[in-house]
């Protein structure tokens, strides 16, 4: 599991396995062979900021929380890994920002791109900069292609789409897409229709689509979740190599914490539709302040241990979003929960440089040697320590009798 330097100005970002000569041409291609008026931002720049981002769906059960306060900010060029359960408000969050959500949604905060924002601007707008500016590719490619028309004219439309263009200059650039995305043959390949593909090369043709705009924000929602493991690391290798062509960030949106862990810069984890940690990716992975994120991280499968303890599931189930529990939503499936966490949820405050939890006990965690050890089947649960006050760390070095935790804070 290889973990990305936090970026810094000027930073390249790191491909993989990187062909430095071929993608080089491949992006000098793209950027002579078409001309598009609009600068890239400036490295560094926020491209996409989210602030204080609620939704709501009205049902007959009662009004779904599915987002309830997330805030994030998007650099050019920088990749962000949302990482959460299912149901947890990654796709809604991100849908929001596409401004594909259904028109019952109850969308409030604030979603600026490029300090513009796209809640209060004109439906014409929204539209211009959604497939231009904000590309999105999805999980299942066949629900985003049309079966009936050739991956050229899909890719051509899209270029049309948005600019006043010849026909042939749209194929052009098509073509051109399809190599950069490493689809061979391309010239024979636009004239294809998307079931003549393989699932990975369909899913090449999605990135070819994401791209050819040339976007500034690539939001990419479980795009390898369909496909075979050696096909994802193709995949992911690849969309990274055309973020550089085109100078594009990422907000990666998963539950497959080795996808983050392999590619974003920093990392955002959600539960029951609030962001619960967020920060550089090393230091989530290495030093998790909350709970909920040393759980994910001790359920991925181990070679190492025995037994068990290659495996460590969070046990029980997310919260309904319609009857939120009071307190912190996690604290039923929490082995550090003490009565505050039934009473008051925690607000996301500062635990390290860029980097914030929202835990009352993220300081336990903090001092654990294997953060992941509290979610072990034999590990003592926080309101049991009373009765063994006087025992000792675990070899783990997860102390079973923390002072702290008597204190009920
Ligand atoms: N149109 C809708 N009406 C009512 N509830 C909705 C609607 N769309 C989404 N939800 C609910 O919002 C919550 C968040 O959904 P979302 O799809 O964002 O989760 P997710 O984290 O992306 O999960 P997954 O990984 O399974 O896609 C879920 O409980 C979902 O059932």
């Amino acid at each position: 599991m290889s973990i990305n330097p936090p970026l810094s100005p000027g930073d390249k970002l790191s491909t993989g396995a990187e062909s430095p000569g071929s993608l080089a041409e491949a992006a000098e291609e793209v950027h002579t062979a078409y001309t598009l008026a609009d600068s890239k931002p400036p490295l560094d720049e926020e491209v996409l900021k989210v602030e204080n981002l609620t939704v709501g769906f009205p049902t007959d059960d009662g009004l779904v929380q599915a987002v309830r306060g997330v805030s994030y900010t998007l650099r050019a060029r920088e990749v962000l890994g949302i990482v959460g359960e299912s149901g947890s408000g990654k796709s809604v969050s991100s849908m929001a920002v596409m401004g594909l959500l259904p028109r019952n949604a109850r969308i409030n905060g604030r979603i600026l791109y490029r300090d513009r924002d796209m809640l209060t601007m004109r439906p014409n707008e929204q539209r211009a900069l959604r497939g231009e500016k904000i590309a999105m590719i999805f999980q299942d490619p066949m629900t985003s292609l049309n079966p009936v028309h050739t991956v050229g004219d899909q890719l051509a439309e899209a270029v049309l789409a948005h600019h006043l263009v010849p026909r042939r200059a749209a194929l052009t650039k098509a073509r051109e897409m399809l190599d950069l995305v490493g689809i061979p043959q391309a010239d024979k390949r636009l004239k294809a229709y998307p079931h003549e593909f393989s699932g990975g090369m369909r899913q090449r043709v999605m990135i070819a689509m994401a791209i050819i705009n040339d976007p500034d924000v690539i939001i990419a929602d479980e795009p390898t979740t369909a496909l075979d493991v050696t096909v994802q690391a193709q995949i992911l290798e690849k969309l990274l190599e055309v973020k550089d062509a085109v100078n594009a960030a990422i907000l990666m949106i998963t539950h497959d914490l080795g996808v983050i862990a392999g590619m974003a810069h920093r990392t955002l984890v959600m539960y029951a539709g609030k962001p619960v940690e967020i920060g550089g990716t090393d230091s989530v992975f290495y030093q998790p302040r909350m709970p909920y994120t040393a759980g994910l991280l001790g359920s991925i499968p181990s070679l190492e241990g025995e037994g068990e303890d290659r495996l460590r599931p969070i046990t029980g189930t997310p919260p309904s979003l319609v009857h939120l529990p009071s307190g912190c939503p996690f604290s039923p499936r929490c082995p550090l929960a003490t009565e505050v966490c039934r009473e008051t949820e925690p607000d996301l405050v500062t635990v390290g440089e860029d980097h914030r939890a929202a835990c009352h006990h993220s300081d336990r965690l903090a001092e654990a040697e294997d953060p992941t050890a509290f979610f072990r089947p034999d590990a003592v649960r926080a309101e049991d320590e009373g009765d063994e006050a006087e025992g000792t760390p675990g070899t783990d070095g997860v102390s079973r009798t923390d002072e702290k935790s008597e204190e009920g804070r």
